[in-house]
């Protein structure tokens, strides 16, 4: 009998229903060529939760969630919630809870330059010849976003709005050592990101991965404060293997190593917890300028589910083939809008036309 996999289906708001569509496709695919199964249920989330079911977060998704093996999440938000209190838009309301519910720690962000796409980056082509390869691990669970105290006090002119960045010990702990297992299966090499000349957080967080890094005495460590590692990202990309951030550092560094590949369309994320549970999806978000338009890449959520057959199902024969199958479209000069270079041998697509030269390159 087929192995089956349970996979709670998030798809979102703005392009989160469009992307998550080809990826389930892809899925079916794969049903076919390795005898395997995916039981899906569909769940409302963020935007689609509030209209549908009068929460960013219904008890039912979290119910649906905890009974699946792992969580394929489209995107939420848009500008149709932004006027609701904070902690009820679909971020805060829900992609934030379903990360701390699930205990949802490690953050993997690949950001990887196809050979066929260095047209694409917004770096010049003698920077990123040859391609690059860097791997932000972000830590998620902790940090500015989730420590106390946190929210807005007085009352008008007197007003004061307070977030805190913690960390403990245990919680740089166990971030490193992901980073460090990451690393010593790719080029060795961890650089952490930290703002150690200003923030107490940071002084700890670099004394604790330095005493980390002693354990893996294979893998070379170094220590970056995050605005140069900001600017280091465009200068010379290469120089990275490992990008080890707390939350906010590895949110912004996440994004602009995305951009430095073609497009935010294009980045995957992993968002692991202890075991084998994890929520798979596009480091970008709902893209409200493009939304409806049949236009979004669908390339960044059809590799967050390769991600997942890998991380979550031990799928590794199946994952290579997505990620093979991605390149082969792009050498094949399929482009999203976003990609699109009007060069010779491309061929401009929509997002449903990309899913379907993925699948029949799988
Ligand atoms: N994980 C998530 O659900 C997530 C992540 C980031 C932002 N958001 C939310 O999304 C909404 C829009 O935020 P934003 O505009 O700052 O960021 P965004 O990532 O949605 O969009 C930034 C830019 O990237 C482009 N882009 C993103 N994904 C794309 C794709 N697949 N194909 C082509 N182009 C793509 C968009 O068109 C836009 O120009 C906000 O409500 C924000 O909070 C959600
Ligand atoms: C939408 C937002 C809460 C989220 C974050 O900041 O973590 C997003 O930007 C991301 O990168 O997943
Ligand atoms: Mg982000």
């Amino acid at each position: 009998m087929a192995k089956a996999f349970k996979v709670a289906v998030l798809p979102g708001d703005g392009i989160g229903p469009e992307v998550m569509a080809e990826a389930l496709r892809v899925l079916d695919a794969v049903e076919t060529k390795y005898d395997v199964k995916f039981e899906r249920t569909h769940a409302n989330v963020g935007g689609a939760g509030i209209d549908n079911e009068g929460k960013a977060l219904p008890e039912t998704t979290i119910n649906i969630c905890k009974a699946a093996d792992a969580i394929l999440f489209g995107s939420v938000g848009g500008p149709k919630w932004e006027t609701l209190p904070p902690d009820e838009q679909p971020e805060r309301g829900a992609l934030l809870p379903l990360r701390k519910i699930f205990g949802l720690y490690a953050n993997l962000r690949p950001a990887i330059i196809f050979p066929s796409l260095t047209g694409a980056s917004s770096l010049k082509e003698e920077v990123i010849a040859g391609g690059f390869n860097v791997l932000v691990v972000r830590e998620l669970t902790g940090g500015i976003y989730f420590s106390q105290p946190k929210g807005i006090e007085g009352q008008g002119r007197d007003r004061i709005g307070i977030d805190t960045m913690k960390y403990s010990v245990p919680e740089i702990e166990r971030i490193t050592h992901v980073a460090f297992q990451a690393a010593r299966k790719r080029s060795k090499k961890v650089c952490s990101i930290d703002k150690a000349n200003v923030l107490s957080s940071s002084v700890l967080w670099r004394e604790v991965v330095t005493g980390i890094g002693k354990e893996y005495p294979d893998v070379e460590l170094t220590h970056m404060y995050v605005d140069n590692g900001a600017m280091q990202l465009v200068r010379w990309p290469k120089q990275f293997d490992v990008l080890l951030c707390e939350n906010m550092f590895g949110d912004i560094l996440s994004d602009e190593a995305a951009m430095l590949t073609g497009s935010l369309g294009m980045l995957p994320s992993a968002s692991l917890a202890e075991g084998t549970f994890g929520m798979y999806e596009p480091s970008g978000g709902s893209a409200p300028d493009i939304a409806g338009q049949g236009i979004a890449n669908p390339i960044a959520q059809i590799l967050s589910a390769g991600m997942m057959l890998r991380y979550s199902f031990g799928l590794v024969e199946a994952a290579d083939a997505i990620d093979k199958a991605v390149a082969k479209v792009l050498d094949q000069g399929y482009r999203t809008r976003d990609i699109y270079q009007k060069k010779d041998g491309e061929k401009l697509v929509n997002t449903s036309e990309m899913g379907k030269a993925i699948i029949a390159a799988l």
